[in-house]
């Protein structure tokens, strides 16, 4: 019964830094049941046994802040900020999406995810009942949300469907699919328009995941229009009451840094995303030391242009690096926390992103026979900073293999790919 993967190097995220070196974890239904050293897990017929020898055993990545589908638009348009790049090139194209192009879109996110070491993701974006029959073939885990964007004409409507997606789909795929609220940001959701989106989390039972404080234009904008931040404001109409997972908070005063931390708010930091929009550096160093929840988060592949999250740990430390000319500053240990542990915290998912009994069974094996990973010093250096998602050989969801040996078990990846580009030709006019 279960599965056992032996001989790995295992590390927990439960015991700082601790690696357990040539160890065993056990897995029964979608739980961890054993983590321990050689020997010592129960002595039992499993019906699957992974060799790990040579690969080091995490918990499963966690990307706290995507839109999944926006893989139909990965180098679309480039290098424009984000007011330019949102109002003259994503918008216009995101009019003609069909509910099949998100499914398919989403899709390939998945993919992509899976074979970077991905095995949680949140999610915003539109047609969301398409985005979850995706994730529920994909196998993976997902916290989703429908956008809304207060200021337009279909408002009303997309509360609605709002509504009855979380009614659809909260807990949905054994227990995979989680949902929140999606107010985009405070800039196209009105105070009147987030009362009432507060309200209905409030009723629903379900979290908020908003943009926040992302461009120094958002800042200006705020401050002209109510004399507060986009934080204070948010705080003032009572978001943080509810669970927040706030994305990308870059332009931040003391003041929200402390709201942000008494409160709870998850953090999506997204360092790639800020850096190719040129929105900023977000004070991740300050959060931290308030004692804010932070995780990390790729945006979409629009402004990425990947879902990468070994990639976005190493920015993520090296731009706290520069911006502090502390090379102390986001070591790979705090790095790694937030894109795994800490990341599930800000989602809410607090059996998530461990490797211990109860803990989900959401485990990657990285594979650390390669020639930029040796030698073998700090396992968790080499991931922050040297290793590639090519390394990640193996993936594990609920204590179900969605990949192994590098070969994705849940999706049929040519059909993904041919999909993918004959829709982005439709919404592109080739
Ligand atoms: C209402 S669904 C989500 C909405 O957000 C847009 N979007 C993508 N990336 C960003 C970003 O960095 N800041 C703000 N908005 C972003 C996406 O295109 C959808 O319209
Ligand atoms: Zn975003």
């Amino acid at each position: 019964m279960g599965l056992l993967i032996r001989g790995a190097a295992v590390l927990t995220m439960a015991d700082r830094n601790r690696i357990i070196d040539n160890g065993e974890i056990a897995a029964e239904g979608q739980y961890i049941s054993h983590t321990g050293p050689a020997g010592s897990a129960p002595d039992r017929d499993y019906d699957r046994v992974i060799d790990g020898h040579g690969m080091l055993a995490l918990p499963g990545l966690v990307n706290c802040h995507t839109h999944a589908a926006m893989t139909l638009f990965r180098s679309y348009a480039d290098d424009l900020p984000l007011m330019q790049w949102l109002e003259k090139k994503i918008w216009p194209l995101e009019e003609k999406l069909e509910p099949e192009d998100v499914y398919w879109g989403t899709l390939l996110c998945c993919l992509e995810m899976i074979r970077s070491g991905t095995t949680t993701f949140a999610d915003m974006y539109f047609h969301m009942n398409q985005a979850a029959r995706a994730v529920e073939k994909a196998g993976l885990r997902a916290v989703l949300s429908r956008g809304l964007i207060g200021a337009a004409p279909g408002a009303d409507k997309a509360l609605d469907y709002s509504r009855r997606f979380v009614r659809d789909w909260q807990g949905a795929a054994g227990g995979r699919i989680t949902t929140m609220l999606g107010p985009h940001a405070p800039y196209t959701c009105p105070p009147d328009f987030m009362r009432r989106v507060i309200e209905l989390a409030g009723e629903l039972n379900v979290g908020i995941h908003i943009h926040l404080a992302e461009t120094r234009t958002e800042i200006e904008d705020t401050g002209r229009q109510y004399g507060k931040t986009p934080v204070a404001l948010m705080d003032g109409l009572g978001l943080f009451e509810l669970p927040v997972l706030a994305a990308h908070c870059v332009h931040l005063t003391a003041e929200d840094i402390r709201i942000l931390a008494e409160k709870q708010a998850g953090v999506a930091h997204n360092p790639e995303s800020n850096m190719k929009l040129a929105s900023g550096i977000a004070p991740v160093t300050a959060l931290l030391a308030a004692g804010a929840v932070v995780g990390l988060g790729t945006d979409g592949a629009a402004s990425n242009n990947n879902l990468d999250l070994l990639e976005e740990m190493r920015s993520a430390a090296l731009l706290q690096k520069v911006a502090t000319m502390d090379p102390m500053a986001l070591p790979a240990f705090t790095a790694l926390s937030m894109a795994t542990v800490n990341g599930a915290r800000a989602l809410g998912l607090p059996d998530v992103g461990l490797l211990k009994p109860g803990c989900k069974a959401d485990i990657i094996l990285v594979n650390l026979q390669r020639p930029h990973l040796c030698p073998r010093h700090d396992p968790v250096a080499h991931l922050v900073y040297a290793a590639h998602s090519a390394d990640v050989d193996t993936v594990i969801v609920d204590g179900r293999i969605l990949m192994e040996k590098r070969q994705v078990l849940t999706i049929d990846e040519e059909e993904v790919l041919f999909e993918v580009q004959k829709r982005a030709d439709r919404l592109t006019g080739k």
